[in-house]
């Protein structure tokens, strides 16, 4: 299948991002089925996308549309029926671990014996980093979570939006350049995910890694992406491709009361809004 047209949404809120042409993520052709026979389920049909250097991109697409199944074969964590998958240029193999990449559960991941900071240096520590520069870093990335003071607590003692701050910040003090994250803030509250998704665009916004996002919620991919592939009801194909021109930096808040927010999201949401549908009429 040819990679699907871009669909260029003009704004008055548009300013153009720059172009970084070099490609991270390559996926050309890629099925997946789970099981044989009638018992089968065809997951994801024979999707195609790219994603370049520094391109926050959404996959969106209603519940069992076979986004993580991507996302996941992407990772090398489950192996892909056929097709092809590429970080830069080498071939993605199940099972392979790429250091280059980090990946976002959708529930919090964190070891519940473990302290905040033990959590947020547990990578570092595995990987042989000293305990000075650890103890730096670490305090570096619980004053950028927000987390001042919870270093010394237990994952017990938190909030759901604060432990998912801590897998965050866990992932990110690895610094992947390539970061994959499977619907990370889907079990918070409105509210906790607004704020989660103020400090994902610090962040990101600072540091620009190669971000694939899996959501369900519009409202989320258009606040957070640079570009959103939607996919249909299973078994997922790419639909449609998206850009996101809101201009950088972006208040989360704020753009979501725009005019301009409201307008595309209606675009996209009659598309989106089919796909819905046919996932319940199944
Ligand atoms: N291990 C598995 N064995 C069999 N079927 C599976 C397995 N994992 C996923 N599926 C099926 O594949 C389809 C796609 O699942 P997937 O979790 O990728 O969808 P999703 O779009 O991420 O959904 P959600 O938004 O609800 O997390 C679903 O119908 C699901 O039931």
């Amino acid at each position: 299948m040819a990679l699907a047209q871009r669909t260029r949404l003009d704004t008055p809120l548009a300013q153009a991002e720059p172009a970084q042409e070099r490609i991270r993520i390559t996926v050309r052709n890629l099925d997946k089925r789970y099981g044989s026979g009638e018992a089968g389920v065809k997951a994801v049909d024979d999707v195609s996308f790219e994603v370049k250097q520094g391109e926050f991109v959404a996959l969106l697409g209603p519940s069992g549309c076979g986004k993580s199944t991507i996302l996941n074969m992407v990772a090398g964590l489950i192996p892909r029926s056929s097709g092809h998958i590429a970080i830069d240029a080498d071939e993605v193999r199940h099972g392979d671990v790429n250091r280059k990449v980090g990946y976002v559960f959708q529930r919090d991941t964190v070891f519940p014996w473990r302290t905040v900071e033990a959590n947020i240096g547990y990578g570092l520590e595995i990987a042989g980093v000293d305990k000075a520069e650890r103890k730096a870093k670490v305090a570096r990335a619980i004053e950028t979570a927000g987390l001042g003071g919870f270093g010394a607590k237990f994952p017990r003692m938190l909030s759901g939006g604060m432990r998912q701050r801590v897998a965050l910040m866990r992932t990110l003090i690895m610094e992947p350049e390539i970061l994959l994250m499977d619907e990370p803030f889907g079990a918070l509250d409105t509210h906790t995910k607004l704020e989660m998704h103020k400090t994902l665009l610090d962040i990101w916004e600072r540091e620009r890694q190669t971000v694939l996002f899996v959501t369900h919620d519009l409202g989320e991919a258009l606040t957070l992406a640079s570009r959103i592939i939607l996919l249909s009801a299973r078994p997922g194909r790419l639909k449609e491709d998206f850009e996101v021109p809101f201009a950088r930096p972006r208040d989360a808040v704020s753009l979501r009361e725009s005019a301009e927010f409201g307008r595309l999201y209606s675009h996209i949401w009659h598309s989106l809004g089919e796909e819905f549908r046919r996932t319940k009429a199944e």
